[in-house]
């Protein structure tokens, strides 16, 4: 295959997806803003403190440099944490001002005020700059590891979308393509509260009919924001919706599912957060997703007992309760 790509943000996935697109036979470049990681990188040829096994197909090469990501070429697949997002493409945008292709396989909400991603692209660079999302039920470490996996590539822009599925598609890595991105983002972004949740029951030992009413409500909460701020509802029966809702809430491969299994097992957050040592998207998500239920006026109550867990000290097993002593009502 005859095309570039870079990819940024060299944690688990950003590698993994780097590796997959070598894989494919594009030439590669991943960069990471941590010179001496990247640095390591060069010289290990494989990803140690993140991704360890892999070595790089030889088509992937590293930099710490965003100038030389601007000089390798305009197709940009962005995996930084969400609270880099924005500064990321900032800096990026000073290097790569035109012509610039953007996909991102970040999972969050902008950091500094609550709004989708998308949105963070259309304002940096324009309403126009192709723009897709990658996302659905995918651990690193497995499809590092060529375990078969489906996800979906979700972009308004049906050439886009093709594009990076032609990229990283294999028989190993199917991709499914669909054109709703705002289902696509809000799916993503918010089934990392509802697996700090699943956590949270799962550590005070409430058992398994417990984690299925959490989900299923969970996409409940979900379905009810996603489709407020514009996405479709069939997406959030998809991949990226229940797909990746299951995934994280079942498995402790997910580091959100373990942050709540340590809550849960009454560890403090502090203690939780570095026990995990990478990114744990929900903890900020579930602030986010707060906040923007508030405004839209959306039921989320567990969203809400979540956040209050985490942001105001409330005992997890009161979190519980609360929940149980909602009123009865009909179930939508
Ligand atoms: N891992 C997975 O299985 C999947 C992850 N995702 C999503 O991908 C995104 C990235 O997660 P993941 O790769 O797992 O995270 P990891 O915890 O594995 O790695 C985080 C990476 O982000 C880097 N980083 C930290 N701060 C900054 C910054 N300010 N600017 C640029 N880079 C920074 C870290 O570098 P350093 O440590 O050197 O500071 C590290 O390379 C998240 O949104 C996550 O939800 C989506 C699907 C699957
Ligand atoms: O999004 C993921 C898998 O699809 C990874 O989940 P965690 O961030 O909870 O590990």
């Amino acid at each position: 295959m005859n095309k570039k790509i870079a990819v940024l943000g060299a944690g688990s996935w950003g590698t993994t997806l780097a590796i997959l697109a070598a894989r494919n036979g594009c030439r590669t470049l991943l960069w990471g803003h941590n010179r001496e990681h990247m640095a390591s990188l060069a010289q290990d040829r494989e990803n140690k403190r993140y991704l360890p096994g892999p070595v790089f197909p030889e088509n992937l090469s590293v930099t710490s440099d965003l100038a030389e990501v601007a000089g390798f070429c305009n197709l940009i697949l962005v995996s930084v944490p969400s609270h880099a997002f924005k500064d990321t493409l900032l800096k990026l945008k000073a290097y790569l001002p035109d012509g610039i292709q953007i996909a991102w396989a970040t999972k969050g909400f902008n950091s500094d005020n609550g709004s989708l991603l998308h949105k963070v692209v259309a304002d940096i660079f324009s309403e126009q700059t192709p723009a897709a999302l990658l996302s659905g039920p995918s651990f690193a470490a497995e499809v590092a590891a060529d375990l078969p996996t489906a996800i979906t590539i979700a972009s308004p822009q049906p050439d886009f979308a093709a594009l990076l599925a032609d990229i990283l598609h294999s028989e190993r890595f199917r991709t499914y393509t669909n054109s709703d991105l705002i289902g696509v983002e809000v799916g993503g972004a918010v089934k990392n509260v509802m697996a700090i949740a699943a956590g949270i029951a799962d550590g005070l030992g409430l058992g398994a009919n417990t984690r299925a009413a959490l989900i299923t409500r969970g996409l409940n909460e979900i379905i009810r924001l996603g489709v407020k701020l514009g996405g479709k509802q069939e997406t959030f029966m998809g991949l990226a919706g229940l797909g990746d809702l299951i995934l994280t809430c079942t498995d402790n491969q997910s580091r959100n599912r373990r942050f709540g299994l340590a809550l849960g097992q009454g560890k403090d957050r502090a203690e939780a957060i570095q026990e995990i040592g990478q990114e744990i998207e929900g903890i900020s998500a579930a602030k986010e997703t707060f906040l923007l239920a508030k405004k839209h006026g959306v039921d989320m109550p567990i969203t809400e007992q979540t956040y209050k867990v985490l942001y105001e000290g409330l005992a997890p097993l009161e979190a519980v309760q609360n929940l149980l002593a909602r009123e009865q009502k009909a179930e939508s």
